[in-house]
């Protein structure tokens, strides 16, 4: 019997869920082109604002959850960091909103390929070099965050796009402002494995640990091996002293990094090690 029931409440919560169709208009201004993502909290449509004739991204809270506490306050927190970053490498705040009930907000578009796409559908290879390079790009756009006050706290492959050669990140679904204590305080990491208890810490090291994680990914794409067995990163990746050493000061197996300025001191310092 418990079991029918959860089994319609499912069923029940996947109607309700139904993302909005095509061609049909939010709050008469933005016209529905496609829905691009349907995560666990939202509905993420693409989007021609009829005011800019451009198009944008809309993301809606899903309907299911519109009047749940704990999602609308993580719409609120979103929207709040997203009104705050100006950076050409950030989409662009355009507005917050409310129609017939349910919670929106909408961002420049970004029209490029996601870095997990390029790696694996594609096939993008990154050696040392490049990919400490697109680290360096990758570090500017952490840089200015982390200048705004704001941590991020899920730099990932599918969350850093490429388009017309640059890089842009997105996705502050998770992101928190570095002095917001009571968000801090109410989310329990005590129960999380390590790995994400390190990647959603409030702290400026939390974004570190994500990009070594990142970083490893980059490196691993060009990685090549006939042998069976696996062995650890720092034996299997052929790779210079200095990177393997800035990648565990990142992943805090050795000597957190807690400013940005030392990780980047690092990272050009390995750069030149290579290039000379
Ligand atoms: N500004 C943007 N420009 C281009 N694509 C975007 C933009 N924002 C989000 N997307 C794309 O929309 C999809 C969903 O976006 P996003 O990851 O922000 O939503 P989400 O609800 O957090 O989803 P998930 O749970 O999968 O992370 C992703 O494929 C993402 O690449």
């Amino acid at each position: 019997m418990n079991r029918l029931f959860y089994r319609i409440k499912k069923l029940k919560q996947k109607l309700i869920d139904r993302p909005l169709p095509e061609d049909t208009w939010i709050s008469d201004r933005y016209h529905i082109k496609r829905v691009i993502g349907l995560g666990s909290f939202g509905i993420t449509y693409l989007c021609r604002d009829q005011e800019t004739r451009k198009l944008c991204v809309v993301k809606q809270v899903k309907p299911s959850r519109r009047k749940d506490k704990a999602s609308i306050e993580m719409y609120e927190n979103e929207v709040s960091i997203m009104k705050v970053l100006n950076h050409p490498a950030i989409p662009k705040f355009i507005s917050s909103f409310q129609y017939k009930g349910h919670l929106f907000f909408a961002m420049d578009y970004v029209n490029g390929e996601n870095i997990e796409d390029a790696i694996f559908a594609k096939g993008d290879r990154y050696r040392e070099k490049e990919a400490l390079l697109f680290m360096e790009e990758l570090l500017d756009i952490v840089e200015y965050i982390h200048s705004q006050g704001i941590i991020h706290r899920d730099i990932r492959l599918p969350n850093v796009i490429k388009a017309d050669g640059n890089l842009f990140l997105i996705d502050f679904g998770l992101a928190r402002f570095l002095h917001d204590q009571i968000h801090s305080d109410f989310e329990n990491l005590e129960n999380y494995p390590v790995e994400k208890r390190l990647r959603r810490q409030n702290n400026v090291s939390s974004d570190f640990y994500a990009l070594g994680h990142f970083l490893l990914y980059l490196l691993y794409s060009s990685f090549e091996s006939d042998s069976k067995d696996e062995q650890p990163w720092e034996q299997e990746l052929n790779i210079t002293n200095l990177t393997k050493q800035m990648i565990k000061r990142m992943l805090q197996s050795e000597d957190a990094y807690h400013d940005i300025h030392e990780l980047r001191n690092d990272l050009k310092h390995s750069l030149s090690n290579i290039s000379s």
